[in-house]
């Protein structure tokens, strides 16, 4: 547990040293490299996620998403549940900050959107390792969120600095399909 918490401190600082220009660049290219695999060719609604504090940026690919007739969803966080609902959006212009100052759609009841028709979740992450598993902030939304839906393919994103040998995974901890970097992808 205390691994888990000084990975998560060392990983958050090796990512604030990443240059503005570097991560905008690497954000680009992984964005090409996630519309270009074929498991996102295929998909027709997918979870993205609205980057903050150095963050992958997933944006074009939500652009492209749009472009393309897919169906681009977001989450909204419930922070007293750690669980997260998802809306779909048609334009950034839509969103608001909300929990921790991270975009979030309204909450429309019309645009609410199930998990299960999810077909793909984009993941954001403090860091990734070979066998597939994330760390994030430590609430555990993303783990519960699959652990609920368990049907979703999961593709994390990250700039090659966020990659370790092992995230010192727990029994909780729900694998990822697939990792996008700037330099490739990983299939798990
Ligand atoms: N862009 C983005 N959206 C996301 C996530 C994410 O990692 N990235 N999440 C993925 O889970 C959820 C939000 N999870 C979060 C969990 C904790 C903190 C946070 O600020 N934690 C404090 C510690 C507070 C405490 O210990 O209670 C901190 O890090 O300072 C932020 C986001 C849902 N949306
Ligand atoms: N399926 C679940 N049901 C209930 N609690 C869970 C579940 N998954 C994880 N948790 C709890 O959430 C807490 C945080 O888990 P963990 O440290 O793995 O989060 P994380 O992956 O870093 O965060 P996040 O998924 O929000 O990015 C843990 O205390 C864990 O017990």
């Amino acid at each position: 547990m205390n691994q888990k918490k000084e990975l998560r401190e060392q990983m958050i600082l090796r990512r604030k040293l990443l240059s503005p220009s570097y991560m905008a660049e690497s954000s680009q290219r992984i964005s090409k490299n996630l519309t270009q695999a074929s498991f996102y060719i295929h998909a027709d609604m997918i979870l993205f996620y609205m980057a903050f504090r150095n963050e992958v940026n997933v944006g074009l690919a939500m652009e492209e998403a749009w472009k393309t007739g897919k169906k681009v969803v977001l989450p909204r966080v419930n922070p007293k549940e750690r669980t997260m609902s998802c809306y779909q959006v048609e334009s950034f212009a839509e969103l608001k900050p909300g929990s921790y100052g991270i975009l979030e759609p309204p909450a429309d009841p019309e645009k609410e959107v199930h998990p299960a028709e999810l077909s793909l979740v984009v993941v954001p992450g403090v860091a990734f390792d070979h066998q597939g598993y994330r760390l994030g902030y430590g609430g555990g939304y993303y783990d519960r969120f699959f652990s609920q839906y368990p049907s979703c393919l999961r593709v994390g994103v990250a700039y090659p600095e966020q990659i370790v040998e092992t995230v010192y995974p727990e029994s909780h901890d729900q694998p990822l399909n697939y990792l996008v970097t700037s330099q490739g992808i990983f299939n798990f």
